[in-house]
Order: C-alpha cells, then sequence, then structure tokens
C-alpha cells in the first residue's frame, strides 16, 4: 500500500496515540474526547455537569436496564400471565412470532430451538467414491440390481450402464458376505456393508475380484446414519441468528419455514430546526448527520424501522409524533440536554412516562435517556452531537432492541490496548478504536460532534474511569458492520506494517 492509499482509505490520519494527544482539560480539538474538558468548566456548566452526575447511572447498569426492560416488554408481549418473565422464546403468542420460508429467514432470529426433524445423515452413507464391501477381502463383484440403481422417480427410463449404488438411488439389498458393489460418495450402502474401499485403493483382477491396496478397516468411510445428530436433537437454542450456516443446517435437518421472532419496530424522529438534509451547509445551519445514519445501524442491529422523520423544534410537535407512534421503540435524537429547545423532557413528562435511565455516565453521550411510554412502548433519546449519539445508540438503543427481538445478551469481550488511553475522573469513555496485532489503538477524532474516528473504526473500545495503560484489558463493543469492511477489504491491515 502507498503513502497515497493510505491517506485515502482514512485510517492513517485517525490513527493516534492518545498519550501523544492533547490531554482533556486542555481543550476539546481535535478529539481527545474532552467533551468534559471545554464543556463543563463554566461555572454553570460544571452545576449541569454535577446535577448530571448525581442522577446518571453507570454505563453497564444503564445497559442492562435497557435489557431487562427490553426483555419484560417482550415477555409480556410473548408469553400469558404466568409465564416468567425471562421466557422469552415462547412461541405462545403469535404476535411476536412469524413463520417464515426459509428463502427469507435469514438474519432474522429463532424464536424456538432448532430441533433436528430427522437423524443426519438420516441413512448410513458412503463417505467416499469406491467400494461397498462385506467381510474381509478378496470379494467378488456384484452387479447392481437394477431396482438398486434405479432413480425412484423415473422407474421407467430405459437401463442404464452399471454405475453401482448412486446418490439419491435405493440401496435395499443386503451385501452378502464376500461381495463387493460399486458405489458413489453420497449413496445409502446396502445393509451387511462392513467398509467402503476408497476406488484409488482397489485393484480388480482378471478374474474379476477385488483387491484392497490397504488395510480396510471395520466401518471406514462409512457415516453412520445420526452421526451428526437424532431426530429431536436440538442444534441450535431459541434467539440464534439465521446466518447463511444456519440455513443450510435448517435445510439438512428438513425444515422448509423457520418460526423468527418479530423484528422490533422503530419510529426515528431527528429533532433540530438547524438542521439541512441537502447541500453545504450555511448561516449557522448544518446537515442532518443522524438521519442517514441511525436507520442503517439500526436495522443491522436487528430492528424494522418504519420511518425516520424530522419533527420541528417544537413541543407540541414532539408529543404528537411520540405518543401517536406504534412502534415498539421511539428513537428521538437531540434535545436532551436543558437548553430552551431541548424537549424530550417536557414531553415525556406530559406523556407520563417513566424514565428508566435519565443520564449514563458515559463519555461521550451522557445526556441519553431510557424512558417507558404509558402505552408500554419505549423511547431512546440520543444526545444531538453524532458521536453522542453513536455512543447512546450502542448503550441504550443495542440492549433494548436485542432483547426485544427474542436475541440472547452478546457476551461480552476484552482486548488489549495499545496504547495509553486518558479517562474521565468518574464517567466510562467510549472510544473508536481499530484492531492492530492483537491490540486495541484508539482513534483520533473521538470527540462528541465528530464522526471521522468512528467512520474508520472497528467498534468502540470501554475505558473505564482514570484510563487505560498500554497492555490493559479493555470490553470491546463491536460494531455490526465490521465484517463487511474486512470483505471489501477497504481498510486494509497492510497500511501499518
Ligand atoms: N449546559 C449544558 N449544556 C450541555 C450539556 C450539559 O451538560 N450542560 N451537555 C452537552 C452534551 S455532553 C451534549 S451531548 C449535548 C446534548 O444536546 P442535545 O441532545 O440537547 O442536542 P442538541 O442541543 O439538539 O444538539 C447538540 C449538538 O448536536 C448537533 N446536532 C443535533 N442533531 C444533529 C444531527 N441530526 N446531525 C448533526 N448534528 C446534530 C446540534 O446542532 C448541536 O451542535 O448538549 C450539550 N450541552
Ligand atoms: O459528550 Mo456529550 O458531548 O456527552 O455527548
Amino acid at each position: 500500500m502507498t503513502a497515497q492509499d493510505r491517506e485515502v482509505d482514512g485510517v492513517e490520519d485517525v490513527l493516534a496515540l492518545f498519550a501523544r494527544q492533547p490531554e482533556a482539560g486542555r481543550g476539546e480539538e481535535p478529539g481527545a474526547g474532552a467533551c468534559h474538558g471545554t464543556d463543563h468548566s463554566s461555572a454553570p456548566a460544571r452545576q449541569a455537569a454535577g446535577r448530571d452526575r448525581h442522577r446518571a447511572v453507570p454505563w453497564a447498569e444503564a445497559r442492562a436496564i435497557a435489557a431487562r426492560s427490553g426483555r419484560s416488554a417482550a415477555a409480556m408481549a410473548t408469553a400469558p400471565e404466568s409465564a416468567p418473565a425471562e421466557d422469552l422464546s415462547s412461541p405462545s403468542n403469535p404476535a411476536r412470532t412469524r413463520r417464515v420460508p426459509l428463502e427469507q429467514a435469514l438474519g432474522h432470529v429463532l424464536a424456538e430451538p432448532l430441533t433436528a426433524l430427522t437423524d443426519l445423515p438420516s441413512f448410513d452413507t458412503s463417505a467416499m467414491d469406491g467400494w461397498a464391501v462385506s467381510g474381509p477381502g478378496p470379494w467378488s463383484v456384484r452387479p447392481v440390481e437394477p431396482d438398486e440403481a434405479a432413480d425412484p422417480t423415473t422407474e421407467d427410463a430405459p437401463p442404464a450402464a452399471d454405475t453401482g449404488i448412486l446418490a439419491g438411488h435405493a440401496a435395499a439389498t443386503p451385501l452378502p458376505d464376500g461381495t463387493a458393489v460399486r458405489i458413489a460418495t453420497g449413496a445409502r450402502v446396502p445393509p451387511d456393508t462392513t467398509a467402503v474401499l476408497r476406488s484409488e485403493h482397489a485393484r480388480t483382477d482378471t478374474t474379476g475380484h477385488l483387491h484392497a491396496e490397504r488395510q480396510v478397516v471395520h466401518g471406514q468411510d462409512i457415516r453412520p446414519r445420526a452421526q451428526e445428530c437424532r431426530s429431536g436433537d436440538q442444534l441450535l437454542p431459541a434467539g440464534a441468528v439465521v446466518t447463511p450456516a444456519v440455513l443450510g443446517l435448517a435445510a439438512a435437518a428438513g425444515y422448509d419455514e423457520l418460526l423468527t421472532a418479530r423484528r422490533p419496530t422503530v419510529d426515528i424522529l431527528v429533532l433540530g430546526d438547524e438542521l439541512l438534509v441537502r447541500g453545504l451547509p450555511h448561516d449557522g445551519l448544518i446537515r442532518d448527520a443522524l438521519g442517514p445514519m441511525i436507520a442503517p445501524w439500526l436495522r443491522a442491529l436487528g430492528a424494522e424501522v418504519i420511518d425516520t422523520r424530522r419533527v420541528a423544534d417544537d413541543e407540541h410537535a414532539l408529543y404528537r409524533a411520540v405518543t401517536e407512534s406504534e412502534a415498539d421503540l421511539v428513537l428521538t435524537t437531540g434535545g436532551t440536554a436543558g437548553g430552551p429547545v431541548d424537549h424530550v423532557h417536557p414531553v415525556l413528562t406530559r406523556a407520563g412516562a417513566e424514565l428508566l435511565v435519565d443520564g449514563v455516565a458515559v463519555r461521550p453521550g451522557h445526556p441519553m435517556l431510557l424512558a417507558r411510554l404509558a402505552s408500554g412502548r419505549h423511547l431512546v433519546g440520543l444526545p444531538g452531537n453524532p458521536l453522542a449519539a453513536v455512543s447512546g445508540l450502542l448503550t441504550l438503543a443495542e440492549p433494548l432492541l436485542r432483547a426485544l427481538g427474542g436475541r440472547a445478551p452478546a457476551p461480552a469481550y476484552h482486548a488489549p490496548v495499545r496504547d495509553e488511553v486518558h479517562g474521565h475522573p468518574h464517567d466510562t469513555r467510549l472510544v473508536p478504536f481499530v484492531h492492530r496485532d492483537d491490540r486495541l489503538v484508539p482513534l483520533r477524532y473521538n470527540g462528541p460532534a465528530m464522526l471521522r474516528g468512528i467512520a474508520v473504526a472497528d467498534g468502540l473500545a470501554v475505558v473505564p474511569p482514570g484510563g487505560a495503560r498500554p497492555g490493559d484489558e479493555l470490553e470491546v463493543l463491536d460494531l455490526p458492520w465490521a465484517a463487511w469492511t474486512d470483505a471489501t477489504g477497504s481498510i486494509d491491515d497492510g497500511c501499518f506494517t
């Protein structure tokens, strides 16, 4: 990769050792994560921050609350009154589940365990092209009887040359001791077969007898019926995501359709009169960065986005939009803080919503919130600063949607960080990083209003209060499309080697 290529992929510019960046408190730009620096240095801001800190929930607890609330909402919609709240996957109520043909099931979530409908393999199968043999050799070669070779669906077809027993054909006649019959990979081995001899390990003599050129072990190259599973075995639990491999397994196990969890629905409300949807910023107006970003991000998290709507900075308009939505989740952007046109809190109060999380001890994104509306639906309020919105998306919306959609919690994983990362004194920090040589390398341009770092990141590193030293293990939040960029190779590891 040339220096020019490196510039083009955007990583080189964004990659930086945190220790080499200006520290928080010395200014926010160019993004050493100093939201808490400049923002809270004035007396009123300090007071606001003090109030926030008082009610802000720790980051991990906020995620746990979101997951718990999603689980109980899913259970209430799914199960009869008496069912335990954790029983997400009960398929008893069709409202939250859907039968989907296999060819449309990719990316859906199983609403019931995938249980084998057949033994796999469903018959003793030849694993190789060669000979089915019975007993010790040499063996006399037996021609295949027409009813053994015949395709059961084309019994009227003219007799073909002796190809032996082919895959998909019946093989009901037992193989007498001392005899061999030609057989193809995937064909049913005849009863009383003791082994399959690969064609390259076999030789026929002038008298037509078959000899093995290698030692023959009993059962060799036969896949016995039910080697992989028995009918009724659980292959996958409820909550598993249907991947291409799961589609293949389900088909092999006999499924034509799958019972899947209905995707949770989301209405996105983008607030802010300063936002433009086209063209260049001008006269204090800026482009809406969240409208184009949030819907595809939520879809990648398994949600069904009904609509993304721009709502004027008007309390009544927001109240109507929130209370009229029929989505499982209303997601707002902006208007979470205490500014003159920040209407999210007043609207929630007016709507009789219960605030489950009102501020999180995380940077960026601390004004994020989670509420349960009177209807039982949820509202996640993302802060307007774009990276703060991403933080809210992964802190509150991701665990909530995962639970609403019947998926198991993502197992947490940790990786060592390569560089020192400056920490906030009290709050968790979420910092965009790239994986390099089994280490997390934090990225610059991680300020709350910036997307330049996250746009090239593999994920967000969870930096505990106080920061991290080189080699410390940090929790990792993957981005749902990390695999896409790997697949396209657009962000090439080569640029750092
Ligand atoms: N006195 C205080 N002011 C603020 C505090 C605080 O603690 N005390 N917290 C700051 C933090 S931290 C954040 S984050 C923001 C949260 O603000 P809001 O959620 O109310 O969002 P807005 O005020 O509407 O916008 C903030 C910022 O983001 C821009 N924005 C909004 N929407 C979009 C969008 N769709 N695309 C691009 N940019 C967007 C908006 O223009 C503002 O610049 O509050 C701080 N203030
Ligand atoms: O950092 Mo704010 O700027 O918490 O999102």
